[in-house]
C-alpha cells in the first residue's frame, strides 16, 4: 500500500466523560468518512489533563467486560473502519489497583491490537513557569510498543516519551515506518520543543513521526499547547494547526523512507563498533 490517509483528531475536552466520548467518536467518524485509515485522539482525550485528575477518571482495560471509554474506543474504531490510536486514558491496573496513563490501539474491526504505558512520566520544575508531576500518582509502563498495519509497523508513545530518542529509534530500527504520539505539551514547553522533537525523531530514524495535542481550553488548570502535527522522513512538516479544535490530515507517502534513506544513507552508515546499538539491547 502505497500511502496512508493520517488524521490527527485535536479534540476540544472538558469534564464531562461521556461528553468527551461522545466528541471523539462524532470527530473520528468525519476524518473517516474525509477518508481516514488510522486516526489518532490525544492524550487524556476523555478527562481534563492533571494529575489531580487521573484516579477520579480512571478505568481497567479489560475489552472482555468493557468500560465506558473502552467499550466507546472499541465501537468508534469498528464503526468508522480506522486503525484507531486512541490517545491515551488514565488506566486503573485490576491486579494492584495502579494508575497509568495507558494508550489503546485499535483495528478497524473494533478489537484492541496495542497497549502502551507511558514510559517517561512528566516530572518536571520549570522556575517560575510550572510544576507537574506525574509520578506523585502514576506509575510508568516499561515496554516500547508497536503495532502492525497494511502499511507497516508503527510505535506509539505517549508526550514526555518524545524526548527521549532511544525510544523512537529502537523503534524504528525493528522496522516501524512511523511513531505516532498522543501528547499534550504546554504553552510553555510547546513553543521550545513540540515541532522540534517531532522532527528530530523524524530525521534521526528516517521514519514519519505525528503527534496529536488536546485543542487549548483557557480555563482548564492546564493550556495544551496544540499544533498537532505531521512530519515525513526528510524532516518537513506535512500537516499541522494553531490552538483550535481541528482535523488535521496528511498523506503518509511510504516511498519517501526509502527515498531519503537512498539519499542521505546515515540508516546504515551507523559505527556500531564506536557505540552501541540500542536496539540490540
Ligand atoms: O515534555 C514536555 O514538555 C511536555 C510533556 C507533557 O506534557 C506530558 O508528558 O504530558
Amino acid at each position: 500500500m502505497a500511502s496512508l490517509k493520517l488524521a490527527l483528531v485535536q479534540l476540544a475536552a472538558g469534564a464531562q466523560k461521556a461528553v468527551n466520548l461522545a466528541h471523539a467518536r462524532t470527530k473520528v467518524l468525519e476524518a473517516a468518512k474525509a477518508g481516514a485509515n488510522m486516526v489518532v485522539l490525544p492524550e487524556c482525550f476523555n478527562s481534563p489533563y492533571g494529575t489531580q485528575y487521573f484516579a477520579q477518571y480512571s478505568e481497567e482495560i479489560d475489552v472482555s467486560n468493557p468500560s465506558e471509554s473502552i467499550k466507546a474506543l472499541s465501537e468508534m474504531a469498528r464503526d468508522s473502519k480506522v486503525y484507531l490510536v486512541g490517545g491515551s486514558i488514565p488506566e486503573r491496573a485490576a491486579d494492584t489497583g495502579n494508575l497509568y496513563n495507558t494508550c489503546t490501539v485499535w483495528s478497524p474491526e473494533g478489537s484492541l491490537i496495542a497497549t502502551h504505558r507511558k514510559v517517561h512520566l512528566f516530572d518536571i520544575d520549570f522556575p517560575g513557569k510550572m510544576v507537574f508531576k506525574e509520578s506523585e500518582v502514576l506509575k510508568p509502563g516499561n515496554k516500547i510498543t508497536e503495532f502492525e498495519t497494511p502499511w507497516g509497523k508503527f510505535g506509539v508513545a505517549i508526550c514526555y516519551d518524545i524526548r527521549f530518542p532511544e525510544l523512537a529509534m529502537i523503534a524504528a530500527r525493528q522496522g516501524c515506518v512511523g511513531m505516532i504520539y498522543p501528547g499534550a505539551f504546554n504553552t510553555t514547553t510547546g513553543p521550545l520543543h513540540w515541532e522540534l522533537l517531532l522532527r528530530a525523531r523524524a530525521m534521526d530514524n528516517q521514519i514519519f513521526a505525528a503527534a496529536c495535542s488536546p485543542a487549548r481550553d483557557m480555563d482548564a488548570s492546564y493550556h495544551a499547547w496544540g499544533h498537532s502535527t505531521i512530519v515525513d522522513p526528510f524532516a518537513r512538516i506535512i500537516a499541522t494547526t494553531e490552538e483550535a479544535e481541528d482535523i488535521v490530515y496528511g498523506n503518509l507517502e511510504l516511498r519517501l523512507i526509502d527515498e531519503v534513506r537512498r539519499s542521505i544513507p546515515i540508516y546504515t552508515q551507523r559505527r556500531f563498533d564506536v557505540y552501541l546499538d540500542v536496539s540490540k539491547h
